[in-house]
């Protein structure tokens, strides 16, 4: 896919969320609103033209799966409606190869904003990493807004469109077991940072928005991270 008009995008993109994932919230006016167990959410607030873009960083920790695990299913559109419950339809618009794919999402409504869809190139990479004697440990899915002939002009479509720029960003500790014996689930642990900006594209009620983002995204974590967690105990380790 290094050919396609994309690909430059893509490429610039996902390095950029890279990068910003891996920055601390020490500094930058992160504010926490969200602790559960081992799952921290921060946010920022921040309006553009009086809309709420507040982005979001989350950081999260969990045992017996890896970073490869997680980014697939995240990346995988065949499972996306077992644990996105806020969509209403999911549409892959064009397979740009096998690691990046396009979107068309339509999202449920949320009162009393109108209704919104997603249109965004999706990019999956493991991240090479000198260290990693045994393979890289740090994989990426990258999900950003896109423009595509084969989706509804946003005009007379029925739906607003967000704007967004989404990263999930895993990586797996391997603590070597005792004795030389063989890595089980109980020896992983996958770091998990999420990151979001999502412009909501139009008018939509600061309050009534803010609401729904501190109830959303802890619960689409939670459930996301479960979700793999239960995928995987009884398969094969994917490193
Ligand atoms: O991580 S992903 O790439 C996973 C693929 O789906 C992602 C996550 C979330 C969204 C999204 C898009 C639109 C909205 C709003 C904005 C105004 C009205 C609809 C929300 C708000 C509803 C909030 C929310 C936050 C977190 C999870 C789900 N829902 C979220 C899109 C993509």
């Amino acid at each position: 896919s290094e050919n396609h008009p994309l690909w430059t995008e893509i490429d610039r993109v996902t390095l950029e969320q890279l990068h910003y994932a891996k920055l601390g919230v020490g500094e930058g006016g992160w504010d926490i609103f969200a602790e559960e167990g081992e799952m921290r959410m921060y946010k920022r607030e921040q309006e553009i033209d009086g809309r709420v873009v507040d982005p979001l960083k989350a950081v999260h920790t969990v045992k017996g799966v890896t970073g490869h695990e997680m980014c697939h299913y995240f990346f995988n559109p065949d499972v996306r409606m077992e644990w996105e419950t806020t969509l209403e339809q999911m549409t892959i618009l064009e397979s740009v190869s096998e690691d990046t794919l396009v979107f068309l999402q339509i999202h449920k409504r949320v009162w009393p904003a109108a209704q919104r869809d997603a249109l965004f190139w999706s990019h999956i990479r493991s991240v090479p990493d000198a260290r990693d004697s045994d393979g890289p440990r740090t994989w990426i899915v990258c999900n950003h807004s896109t423009d595509h002939d084969k989706a509804p002009e946003c005009k007379n479509g029925k739906y607003i469109r967000v704007d967004l720029t989404v990263c999930m960003v895993c990586q797996t500790i391997v603590e070597p077991p005792k004795n030389g014996a063989e890595v089980t689930r109980d020896n992983l642990t996958c770091k998990v940072t999420y990151c979001s900006e999502i412009n909501p594209g139009g008018w939509a009620p600061a309050a009534a928005l803010r609401a729904v983002y501190k109830r959303e995204y802890p619960k689409f974590l939670k459930k996301f991270t479960h979700y793999v967690y239960e995928q995987c105990k009884n398969k094969p380790i994917l490193f």
